[in-house]
């Protein structure tokens, strides 16, 4: 809940396992941060703080939140702004269900998800949780384009301790499937706008004419794109990769992102759901409609719905045994690939596979080869070129390779990201129009019922600024620099015509090159395969996807990445790694009390927080902070102090007793502060003629099973009873 008074900087509360580490690294940034007079507050962006916020109005006085999204949505937009967001959960139906279920038992009077909405209070009810749905807090933070990059420690770190990756062979059955025709690719039209203009969306069918979006403003300059996925073509597409990975004796997996394309990608993982079950949709369909079944929300919800119907569990069972073994999300837990749309996510999905060699997890419980299914081809040929380049050239080597670097367009809701307030599951055959208030057609196309069509747009400012980073960051590192566009693609050509003539301007057109997606990713693969250094810089989807490829492949996990976003106004967001709030995390922590979670990128973002503090308000004093804390988390990987994946060993809290010992002793052995050395001196000793005593306590903690009190909301003081068990690191730290 926010606290009254603006802080310096913000830390972001979570979800999952970010804000479990939450708890034991928090006390020490702020202990060590009001010793410098910097304040660190905290800003509650959880599914369960926006949830309650959302219906704040509703709720008895005591129970009611403060918005904490909005008031930092409007904080980004000034030059004060100082974040550090960690990941949180963007949410898929399931996942908001389980988090009002909790909330409702917690003694919060919250209306149920409605699945079906019927009277006002319902749709309300349903509207306001669809705004909380999927990834509803980056896009109202990210004010400003990203810069992710690993920092050069932690580079050299990965190097010199080298991870291990599965073989890639030239045998491997792994491939990509994609779609060939009828996907948003195929159907783009884009166009720039040259005054500002107001666009109208209609459906004219048969009947007449459907307004499906009254009104969309857009400034000069904006790129503005249409499209959209035939579902008779996805259909085809879906039933013949089915078949053709039976033929194959491969896995069967799709990837898509349901959390950011909240609206288009659970209707394309609900047409995978359809057609996987089609047997049992011909025969059932309207029993499975009576009883609330949605593909959209998976196979889960499905079987949790039809499990008293032995005649549809029958026939479900008898589609399993004709369709091919499918990848598996979890094969002890038998969570499959189509169960929870959240829980394939085609950033974290595909990188992981890749590492692995090809390889996906079956439901035997061992690795196969994987078809990997990605509907629209837009981004497919990404992931297809890096399968191809490991099975020509094996496995990328992390001891020698250089580094991807990323730049990605952004800021206000750029692209696909931001595509979803104007993205319509088609009702009726008919043709979609786009109309400017001149009445001048922008866009149309002609569509069928089902079909899935969407527009997006990127702004002027977001795009200058984009290149106008890109250009200092290729100055910055004077290594090879790609814009990942294709001129054949519509979009791409409008971005092009924008980055041509920025570049000529600036008199450096001949230090950046631009390609395809494809040709990008080859290019890429060979720079860093010779040990050479690339900037990729992209579009808002390809950000996402390569900003955990490239880190997964050359440092194991995008955890550990710097991720950086200069906000247009000014101020600055600090992004924790570049993955997410990794629920297996909790559960394993849950069992047996052992957090495997890696704060680094906590690390990493809280150095650049407290220098950018020093820059923006001239404060020396959070620079020495910083300084110090960039001194600490080379110690912690000098001294291989990341948290370990097994119980027993050293995790989560105890690499923050080292962060805080590195940091502590850090401040002590500087010199342009003599106040902060002096009062950080007996800390250090503290810290250091305790560490026997803390870790054998934070040993002892481990190999039971923890009590967290909640899952979306836990209670505070059993989490601070389980991250915070050593009463000696207590003591010191205050
Ligand atoms: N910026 C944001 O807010 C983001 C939010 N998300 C959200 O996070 C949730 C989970 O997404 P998911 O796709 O499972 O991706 P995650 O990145 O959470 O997890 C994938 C795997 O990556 C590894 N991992 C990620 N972060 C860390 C870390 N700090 N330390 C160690 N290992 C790490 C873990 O591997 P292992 O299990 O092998 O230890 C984990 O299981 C979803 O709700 C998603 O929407 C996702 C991406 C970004
Ligand atoms: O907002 C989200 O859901 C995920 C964000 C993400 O994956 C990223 O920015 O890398
Ligand atoms: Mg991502």
């Amino acid at each position: 809940m926010a606290e009254n008074a603006t802080p310096d900087i913000v830390y972001t509360t979570v979800d999952e396992a970010p804000e479990l580490a939450s708890a034991s690294l928090l006390p020490i940034i702020r202990s060590f941060a009001a010793a410098a007079g910097v304040t660190v507050g905290t800003r509650d962006i959880s599914l369960a703080g926006r949830i309650l916020a959302a219906f704040a109005d509703t709720l008895p006085e005591a129970q009611r939140p403060s918005d904490d999204l909005a008031w930092l949505g409007d904080w980004v937009k000034t030059p004060e702004a100082n974040v550090i967001k960690l990941p949180n959960i963007s949410a898929s139906v399931p996942q908001m269900v389980a988090a009002i279920r909790e909330l409702q038992a917690k003694g919060y009077a919250l209306p149920d998800y409605p699945e079906a909405p019927a009277t006002d209070a319902e749709k309300a009810a349903r509207a306001k949780y669809d705004a909380i749905k999927g990834s509803a807090v980056n896009p109202v933070l990210r004010e400003g384009n990203s810069d992710r990059r690993a920092a050069i420690a932690v580079k050299k770190y990965a190097q010199a301790n080298p991870h291990r990756m599965g073989d890639w062979t030239a045998e491997s059955k792994t491939r990509v499937a994609t779609m060939k025709g009828g996907d948003f690719f195929a159907n783009e039209a884009s166009a720039t706008l040259d005054h500002a203009a107001t666009a109208k969306i209609v459906l004219e069918t048969a009947k007449g004419e459907t307004v499906l979006k009254e009104a969309v403003s857009y400034p000069a300059g904006t790129v503005v794109d249409a499209t959209f996925m035939s579902a008779a073509a996805l259909d085809r597409f879906l039933e013949e990769e089915i078949a053709a990975t039976k033929a194959e004796g491969t896995l069967f997996s799709l990837h898509m992102k349901a959390t950011m394309m909240k609206v288009s990608d659970p209707i394309i993982f609900g047409h995978a759901v359809r057609t996987w079950l089609a047997p049992v949709f011909e025969k059932f369909g309207e029993t499975l409609a009576g009883l609330g079944v949605n593909p959209n929300s998976g196979m889960g919800d499905l079987l949790d719905r039809v499990k008293d119907q032995p005649e549809i569990m029958a026939a479900i069972e008898a589609v399993r045994s004709e369709r091919p073994p499918m990848y598996m999300v979890n094969s002890d837990r038998g969570i499959t690939n189509l169960h929870v749309p959240s829980d394939v996510i085609i950033d974290a999905s595909m990188p992981a596979l890749i590492r692995a060699g090809g390889k996906g997890w079956g439901p035997d419980g061992k690795e196969h080869d994987t078809a990997c299914v990605i509907p629209d081809s837009s981004y497919a040929p990404v992931y297809d070129e890096t399968i191809r380049f490991f099975k020509e050239h094996g496995k990328l080597d992390p001891a020698t390779a250089g580094t991807v670097q990323n730049i990605g367009l952004m800021a206000q809701k750029a692209e696909e990201y931001g595509s979803h307030p104007t993205t319509f599951e088609i009702p009726e055959d008919g043709t979609v129009k786009m109309i400017l208030e001149d009445g001048s057609v922008l866009h149309s196309h002609e569509v069928k019922a089902g079909d899935i069509w969407r527009s997006a747009s990127a702004r002027k400012a977001p795009i200058e600024d984009w290149v106008n980073l890109a250009i200092d960051r290729q100055k910055a590192e004077g290594c090879r620099a790609i814009f990942w566009l294709d001129s054949s693609r519509a979009h791409d050509a409008e971005l092009i015509a924008y980055v041509k003539p920025i570049l000529e301007a600036k008199g450096v057109a001949d230090k950046f090159e631009i390609m395809s997606p494809r040709d990008a990713t080859r290019a890429s693969l060979e720079t860093i395969t010779k040990g050479e250094n690339t900037i990729a810089i992209t579009g808002n989807v390809l950000r996402d996807y390569l900003t955990d490829l490239f880190p997964i492949l050359e440092l194991a996990t995008s955890a550990k990445m710097l991720s950086i976003v200069k906000l247009m106004q000014g101020g600055g967001l600090f992004e924790t790694g570049a993955g997410g709030s990794a629920p297996k995390h909790v559960q394993q922590l849950v069992e047996e009390n052992h957090l495997r979670w890696d704060s680094l990128g906590e690390f990493c973002a809280l150095g650049e927080s407290f220098k950018f503090l020093a820059d923006q308000r001239n404060n020396a004093k959070a620079r020495v902070l910083g300084e110090a804390v960039d001194v600490a988390t080379q110690g912690i990987l000098d001294h291989d102090r990341s948290p370990s994946r097994k119980v027993g060993e050293p995790d989560n809290r105890d690499s923050h007793y080292w962060f805080a010992r590195y940091w502590a002793e850090a401040l002590a052995a500087q010199d342009s502060d003599t106040a902060l050395a002096e009062h950080f001196a007996p800390l250090a000793k503290a810290l250091a003629e305790g560490e026997e005593a803390i870790l054998s306590e934070l040993a002892a903690a481990q190999g039971k099973p923890a009590e967290l009190g909640g899952y979306y909301r836990a209670d505070p003081e059993k989490v601070t009873a389980v991250m915070r068990p050593s009463a000696t690191l207590n003591a010191i730290i205050g």
